[in-house]
């Protein structure tokens, strides 16, 4: 049996632009997915997930397509909700060369699903890790995080940028500019988040970003534009300026919110931080729903944010000092 767990993340600056080539500042914090693998002899492949839950069931599911899982939602739905993990066992079969593998998966996760503190990364990071070390091969973290963003390249049909993996991989705060991954001197930043409850699918809000991008040009300039309040952020964190940060940030979630992935929950909790004297706040990951971040150093913002209708849950992250780890 081999366990490993890998942190989530918030972004300080930068999703949806850094899949067109833009750079984009993720931070690794203290929430973390844990996976645990079992080698199996009869190369089928059973995961249980508990917060993996569909309409109430849970999915508990085997290797072949009759195994699917017995639930009655949309088949749409189900590979939704397995596909990560799915890609994340090819992927150790393919680097390891045992096509024949089986494993049983556990995994348990203090990150809430689809809500943009980067679940999917924290799954496929600890899960290539474990079943990799369960069959006798340890990946170096390189190797391991591009065998992540390519799992979530292939479930975000081709369009996913190294941010998230690299990210949950390394821990601490990271830089990514296309397939250039560096890990980033960051002040001790007062992170709060403030979650609705609420999930977004990744790959469908990508999509949309796409789409606008395509058709019109100012939303080409819009992507553009995030990565110049990028760059100005990478200075504003050298300078340890945090209220410059915080100004950034609230551009940097107009600019998200123009392209359409925000909401009115979202919106809402951003709006209840910034009134709270927050230095700013953005939504952080593909959005949609889920969770926004901000910074404050008082309570003030974490208080606002607990009385804001729509706000189902608000708490401080500490940024996580170490990405993947082994846990004994
Ligand atoms: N605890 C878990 N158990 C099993 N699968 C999980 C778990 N957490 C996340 N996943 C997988 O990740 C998917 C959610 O990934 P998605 O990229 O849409 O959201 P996210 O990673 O939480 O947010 P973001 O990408 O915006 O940061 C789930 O549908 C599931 O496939
Ligand atoms: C929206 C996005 O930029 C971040 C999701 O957490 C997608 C990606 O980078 O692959
Ligand atoms: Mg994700």
């Amino acid at each position: 049996m081999t366990l490993s767990s890998a942190p989530g993340k918030v972004y300080l600056f930068g999703e949806h632009a850094v899949v067109y080539g833009e750079p984009a500042v993720p931070c690794a914090i203290e929430r973390r997915a844990r996976v645990e693998v079992q080698q199996r002899d009869d190369g089928r492949l059973r995961v249980n997930a508990e917060d993996l839950s569909l309409n109430g069931f849970t999915v508990e599911y085997g290797a072949t397509a009759d195994a699917r899982p017995d639930v009655d939602v949309p088949e749409s739905l189900v590979t939704a909700a397995t596909q990560y993990v799915d890609g994340a066992i090819e992927q150790v079969r393919e680097v390891t060369g045992a096509e024949e593998a089986g494993f049983d998966v556990t995994i348990e996760s203090d990150i809430p699903l689809g809500a943009g503190l980067g679940s999917s990364a924290a799954v496929v990071v600890a899960a290539i890790d474990a079943a990799t070390r369960e069959l006798g091969v340890t990946l170096d973290r390189d190797e391991l995080a591009d065998r992540a963003y390519r799992t979530e390249s292939q479930v975000q049909d081709g369009q996913a940028s190294r941010a998230d993996t690299f990210c949950s991989a390394t821990g601490g705060a990271v830089r990514v500019e296309g397939d250039d991954c560096r890990s980033l001197e960051a002040p001790e930043l007062p992170i709060v988040i403030g979650f609705d409850g609420g999930a977004g699918d990744t790959g469908q809000l990508v999509a949309g970003v796409r789409d606008l991008r395509e058709e019109y040009d100012f939303a080409a300039h819009t992507v553009e534009a995030i990565g110049d309040v990028v760059r100005n952020g990478e200075d504003a964190l050298a300078d340890g300026d945090v209220e410059e940060i915080g100004r950034l940030m609230d551009f940097n979630h107009g600019l998200l919110s123009a392209l359409g992935v925000s909401s009115r929950s979202l919106d809402t909790m951003v709006w209840a931080a910034r009134d709270a004297g927050a230095h700013g706040a953005k939504l952080t990951g593909a959005g949609g729903g889920g969770c926004i971040v901000a910074l404050d150093p008082t309570e003030e913002t974490e208080t606002a944010l607990s009385f804001t209708p729509g706000c189902e849950d608000a708490f401080r992250a500490e940024l996580a000092e170490t990405g993947v780890k082994r846990v004994e």
